[in-house]
C-alpha cells in the first residue's frame, strides 16, 4: 500500500511515527510538504521518502491512500492543487484529518468523493492515540478497512454513524490532550507554590495522571466511584474538590469542550462556504 501524506507537520509526524515499522512489506510512506527541514527530519527519523509540494505529482498519482494533513485553512488550495493529480480510474482513498472540513466540501474541491474523514490525536506519536472516523458513501469496504488499518497503527478507532459527530470527537479526544497538559501545568504550578521543586512537582503530577488514567482504564467501576474513594469526608481531597466545584472548574471544562466543538462546526461553515 502506497500512502502519500500531504502535509508533514505535527499530526502527520505523530501518525508517521506510529506507522513506521508497522507497515507490511511493500508498503511505503511518501510525504509532501513545502518545509524542507520538516521533510529532512521525517526522512532521517522514519525512513520515509519525501517531496516538496512542487514535486508531488508522481507520488500523488501512484498513491493508494492520500492523507490530507494540512491546516483546515489551506485545505481548499491544496485540494485544487491535487485535483488534476488524482487518478480517478485507480480509485485512491482520500483520508482527511483536518478539523472542521466536511467531506462534501472536500469532495467538491477535489472533484472526487472516496473520502474518510477522521480525527486522530497527538498521543499517536507514542502509539497511544485514538481516532474518530467517518466514511462517505463512495468509500468501499476494502478502503474503509485500509483507513482503519492505518489509524489503528497508532491506537484504537471509533467509527461514527453521522459525520456531524466528528466535531464532538474533536472536542473530546482531538483537542483533549491539550486540556490534560493544561491540567498538568496547573498541578506543576500548585506544587511549586506549595514549596516543591520543579522536578518533584513534574514527577508527582505526571505519575499521578498516568496512574489515575490507568486505574480508570483497568477498573470496571465508574470514574465517579474511583473519585469518591479518594475523597474522605472532611479530608484533604474533599477540601480540594469543594474548592474546585465552587470555582466552577468542571463547568468550565464542559464549556471549553463545547467551545471546541462549536469552533469545529464554525470552521466547516466558514471554509466550506468558500466556493
Ligand atoms: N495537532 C493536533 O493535535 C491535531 C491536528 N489535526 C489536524 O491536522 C491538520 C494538521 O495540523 P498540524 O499537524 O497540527 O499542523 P502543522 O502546521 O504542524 O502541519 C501542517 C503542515 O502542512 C504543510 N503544508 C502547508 N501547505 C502545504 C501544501 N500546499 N502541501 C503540502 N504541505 C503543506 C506545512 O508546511 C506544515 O508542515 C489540521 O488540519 C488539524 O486540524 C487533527 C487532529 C489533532
Ligand atoms: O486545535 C486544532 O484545531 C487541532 C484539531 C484538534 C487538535 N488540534
Amino acid at each position: 500500500m502506497k500512502i502519500a501524506f500531504i502535509g508533514g507537520g505535527n499530526m502527520a509526524s505523530a501518525l508517521i511515527a506510529g506507522l513506521a515499522g508497522k507497515l507490511t512489506a511493500g508498503a511505503d510512506i511518501h510525504v509532501v510538504d513545502p518545509n524542507a527541514d520538516a521533510l529532512e527530519r521525517l526522512r532521517t527519523q522514519y525512513g520515509v521518502t519525501t517531496a516538496t509540494a512542487a514535486d508531488a505529482d508522481a507520488a500523488v498519482a501512484a498513491a493508494d491512500v492520500i492523507v490530507l494533513a494540512v491546516k483546515p485553512q489551506s485545505m481548499r488550495d491544496v485540494a485544487a492543487q491535487l485535483r488534476p493529480l488524482i487518478d480517478t480510474a485507480r480509485q485512491p482513498l482520500v483520508v482527511s484529518i483536518a478539523a472542521g472540513i466536511r467531506s462534501a466540501d472536500l469532495a467538491r474541491w477535489l472533484g472526487y468523493g472516496a473520502i474518510v474523514r477522521c480525527m486522530p490525536n497527538t498521543p499517536a506519536l507514542i502509539g497511544m492515540g485514538i481516532t474518530g472516523m467517518t466514511a462517505t458513501a463512495g468509500v468501499s469496504a476494502q478502503q474503509k478497512q485500509a483507513a482503519d488499518d492505518i489509524l489503528r497503527a497508532v491506537g484504537p478507532t471509533v467509527w461514527l454513524d453521522d459525520e456531524a459527530q466528528i466535531d464532538a470527537v474533536t472536542a473530546i479526544s482531538g483537542s483533549g490532550p491539550a486540556y490534560v497538559f493544561y491540567f498538568i501545568e496547573a498541578m506543576q504550578q500548585a506544587a511549586k507554590e506549595l514549596g516543591l521543586s520543579d522536578e518533584q512537582g513534574t514527577q508527582l503530577a505526571l505519575a499521578t495522571f498516568a496512574g489515575a488514567a490507568q486505574l480508570a482504564t483497568q477498573s470496571s467501576e465508574p470514574v465517579s466511584l474511583l473519585r469518591e474513594r479518594v475523597t474522605s469526608k472532611g479530608g484533604t481531597t474533599y477540601a480540594a474538590l469543594t474548592s474546585m466545584e465552587q470555582s466552577g472548574v468542571k463547568a468550565a471544562i464542559v464549556k471549553g469542550a463545547k467551545a471546541a466543538a462549536a469552533r469545529g462546526k464554525a470552521l466547516g461553515d466558514e471554509l466550506g462556504a468558500a466556493g
